[in-house]
């Protein structure tokens, strides 16, 4: 009889402690002050609470209830940074990683405001922007906006004088053949493409906006004249890149995008090189601590970066994120690029070469893939 009144008691003792303990956790994951990581390891999933949002392994963002976000005091804002390109040369994985830094906010996708989205209006654009903490920084990132014209002037109306740019650059010729995957990817999967963002629905737009994007789209399509091959894209590296007669083809935008000088010689007219930080998109696969000790100089926030926030994974061929949770880029991203003769190769090498020397003459640094 005792022995079954004690063997009771201690009985409610361990259940209601263990009751205790998942009410604590619970508490914790609801004010959000941990990471949450699945028991699963084969299919592991990882919440990390970043303030006004959470962040999963997938790198999707989830805004918090109105309730938090007025109890953090978050609030939505124009960006205090912006990764500008350029295209196929580690964007995506720097703002996905930079994302996790306490005081950053990064948005989750290309706002593309600058280049094609400019009818729907700054409000809209600020929308676009994730919620942040009273002492984050709001990071968006488009590469396109390097190389489309008219975006400085569009900048420069809006945002702060003091705005902080970042662009990384890559290897030029590997930038070329990783951009010629990308758009044959996409031409195979464009369909697809189209159905889902339809499916997803975009902002429903007022009359004045449809109007207005009528009005842009004419000035995109002028604008894409630039690159009156762009269209013309062969089913191969080689014909995508070479003229009939075999020259390299600077109407190509493959080709023009990797003319980095040009580019640069123009913001520089409208920001000061301080306030561009130009990185290694080579130095970026290799060593990502070293590039984000360098983010984290540049835009004055404090160190939070460790080389244990890093692993190489072995199958994707890359370094991923291991703290604050496990995540590695997306499929998409590190792409198998299909093989170029070294003819070829050498031929753009020798093409790229007058401009990657200017481009170290005028940033006053080097790179290297020079
Ligand atoms: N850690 C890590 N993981 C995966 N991929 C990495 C990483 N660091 C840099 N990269 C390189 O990023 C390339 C894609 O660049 P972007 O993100 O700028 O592309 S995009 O313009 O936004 O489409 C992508 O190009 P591809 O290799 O051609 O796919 C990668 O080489």
């Amino acid at each position: 009889m005792w022995n079954n009144r004690r063997q009771f008691i201690l009985g409610s003792l361990l259940f209601l402690g263990t009751v205790t303990f998942f009410m604590i956790v619970g508490d914790l994951r609801v004010v959000g002050v941990t990471s949450v990581h699945s028991k699963d390891q084969s299919h592991p999933v990882s919440i990390h609470d970043h303030g006004c949002y959470t962040i999963s392994n997938t790198f999707a963002n989830t805004a918090h209830s109105n309730e938090v976000l007025e109890e953090r005091s978050c609030s939505k804002s124009v960006p205090n940074v912006l990764i500008i390109g350029s295209k196929k040369c580690g964007t995506t994985t720097l703002k996905n990683f930079l994302g996790f830094h306490p005081q950053i906010a990064a948005a989750e996708t290309e706002a593309h405001y600058y280049d094609t989205n400019i009818f729907m209006g700054l409000d809209w654009f600020i929308d676009q922007l994730p919620y942040a903490l009273p002492n984050q920084l709001v990071v968006e990132k488009t590469p396109r906006y390097l190389v489309y014209p008219g975006v400085q002037e569009k900048m420069k109306k809006d945002l702060s004088p003091d705005i902080k740019l970042i662009i990384v650059l890559r290897e030029p010729v590997t930038r070329a053949i990783s951009d010629f995957t990308h758009i044959t990817f996409k031409r195979y999967t464009s369909e697809k493409h189209l159905r889902d963002k339809r499916t997803d629905g975009k902002p429903s737009m007022s009359p004045e906006q449809a109007a207005l994007r009528k009005h842009f789209k004419k000035i995109e399509a002028k604008n894409n004249q630039r690159y009156p091959n762009y269209d013309k894209m062969g089913l191969t590296f080689e014909d995508s890149v070479l003229t009939d007669k075999g020259d390299i083809d600077v109407n190509s935008a493959i080709i023009d995008t990797s003319i980095y000088v040009k580019y640069l010689k123009k913001w520089l007219k409208y920001y000061s090189r301080d306030q561009i930080l130009v990185l290694d998109g080579e130095q970026l696969i290799l060593e990502p601590y070293q590039i984000m000790q360098k983010v984290e100089k540049f835009l004055g926030i404090e160190p939070y970066f460790l080389p244990e926030n890093f692993h190489f994974n072995v199958q994707k061929r890359f370094y991923c994120l291991s703290q604050p949770i496990y995540a590695c880029m997306k499929p998409s991203k590190g792409r198998v690029h299909p093989s170029v003769s070294d003819e070829i190769v050498d031929k753009l090498k020798q093409f790229y070469t007058p401009y990657n020397i200017e481009l170290e003459e005028l940033l006053n640094q080097t790179f290297s893939w020079t």
